[in-house]
């Protein structure tokens, strides 16, 4: 299969703090990765990477096989990469369904008709086409997750970064928010998704990559990698003996 998306010895440090430590990674098209990793591994700067907020120190980024290394957040945004952000920020002032024309005509020639279109299928797939008319200030936290999930998607992408979707919300509400990124996957989006809520993740990702000082301590099968020695000594701090 094609990588969709592969990292060649990227590195990025900010003063002291190394973030990205030589790191490779590859992902093929509608392959889901989850990225776990303790507070300050170097997850979020990975997606800025990714994305294209912060430029890497050393090392490329493609896309589809493409180096995308120079190209700035819009313009790989325009290529096929939506990212959803930790904490929602979205046009408090407009509606839902005008929060998703925003990404959905930037930059792009397609038509009005086209465009619209493309909104109405993202609000039904995320469960938001009810609130389509409600001002984006009077949504719940969990409609406020599908709207950020809706925004990355408006973009027609390829490749769907979620950072920590499920965070600040109830067991019963991660399990709708499941159900919803099930969907997203069955269209055939590859998906990366940082996330601390570990159960969310699991019913979701086909491979699991556990991050910590900007390098990859384990990756592979999920549950496996779950009942590591290395998983069980950064999150619960006790030296396993294998
Ligand atoms: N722009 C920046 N300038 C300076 N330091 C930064 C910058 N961005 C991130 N860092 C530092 O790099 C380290 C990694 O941050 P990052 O947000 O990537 O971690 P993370 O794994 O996403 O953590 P968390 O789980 O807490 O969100 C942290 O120590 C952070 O303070």
């Amino acid at each position: 299969m094609t990588a969709i998306l592969t990292l060649k010895a990227v590195s990025k440090r900010f003063g002291a703090v190394v973030v990205a430590d030589n790191f490779d990674l590859s992902l093929e098209a509608g392959e889901a990765l989850g990225v776990i990793g303790p507070n300050g591994a170097g997850k979020t700067s990975l997606f800025n990477m990714i994305a294209g907020a912060i430029r890497p120190d050393a090392g490329r980024v493609l896309f589809e096989e493409r180096d995308i290394s120079a190209l700035s957040p819009s313009q790989r945004c325009r290529v096929g990469i939506g990212r959803s952000f930790q904490i929602p920020q979205p046009f408090s002032g407009l509606t839902v369904f005008e929060n998703l024309c925003v990404p959905a005509f930037f930059g792009n020639t397609r038509s009005n008709i086209e465009v619209e279109k493309r909104c109405v299928e993202v609000l039904d797939l995320t469960g938001l086409l009810p609130k389509a008319n409600a001002l984006a200030s009077s949504l719940t936290l969990l409609e406020r997750k599908r709207l950020e999930l809706a925004r990355a998607l408006a973009g027609y992408p390829k490749l769907l970064l979620l950072d920590e979707i499920a965070g600040g919300l109830t067991p019963h509400e991660c399990e709708e928010l499941v159900v919803v990124i099930r969907q997203v996957r069955a269209t055939g989006v590859a998906i990366v998704w940082i996330e601390h809520v570990v159960h969310a993740l699991l019913a979701i990702i086909d491979r699991l990559l556990v991050l910590n000082q900007g390098r990859k301590l384990v990756e592979g099968d999920p549950r496996q990698v779950m009942a590591s020695r290395e998983v069980r000594e950064i999150y619960l701090g006790v030296e396993a003996d294998g």
